[in-house]
């Protein structure tokens, strides 16, 4: 997995910013969806096309931020196929990957410091599904 999506809505911007450098500067592709300022959008704009991508395949982990990380998860759960887990703190990151094999973390930017952000994403990205008891809960999640 090389290349990471991330979206963001005005609130989510700086961060969304800050975390695609420091991942191409540990040698991920970033593909970033926007939103490319500081001007008030509409996050759904922003979430729908993302999870897109991921929900076809093109490509495999997704990192969604904005104020509290609520918009941008309850949009992208619209999609069938996409596990979007809000994440407050590294653990809880983790635990998203290994007990509800997470496609999508959610940041919480007004809530969280740049240092947490990017270990939550971090977490994210180096934590593998543990499977066993938990598949047949992530089988059961699609409607
Ligand atoms: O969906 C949200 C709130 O749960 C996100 O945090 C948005 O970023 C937030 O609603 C944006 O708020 P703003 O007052 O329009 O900046």
């Amino acid at each position: 997995m090389k290349t990471i999506a991330i979206g963001s809505d005005h609130a989510g911007f700086e961060y969304k910013q800050m975390l695609a450098q420091w991942l191409r500067e540990k040698g991920y592709q970033v593909r970033d969806f926007g939103t490319d300022s500081l001007a008030s959008v509409d996050y759904p704009d922003f979430v729908h096309p993302l999870a897109s991508a991921i929900t076809s395949g093109e490509l495999e982990r997704g990192i969604l931020v904005c104020g509290s990380a609520n918009g941008v998860c309850i949009t992208a759960n619209k999609h069938k196929g996409i596990r979007a887990a809000i994440a407050w703190e590294p653990e809880v990151a983790a635990l998203a990957r290994q007990h509800n094999d997470a496609n999508i973390i959610c940041v919480p930017a007004r809530f969280v410091s740049e240092a947490d952000a990017r270990t939550i994403v971090s977490q994210f990205l180096n934590t593998a599904f543990e499977g066993g008891r938990h598949q047949k809960r992530v089988n059961k999640i699609d409607c």
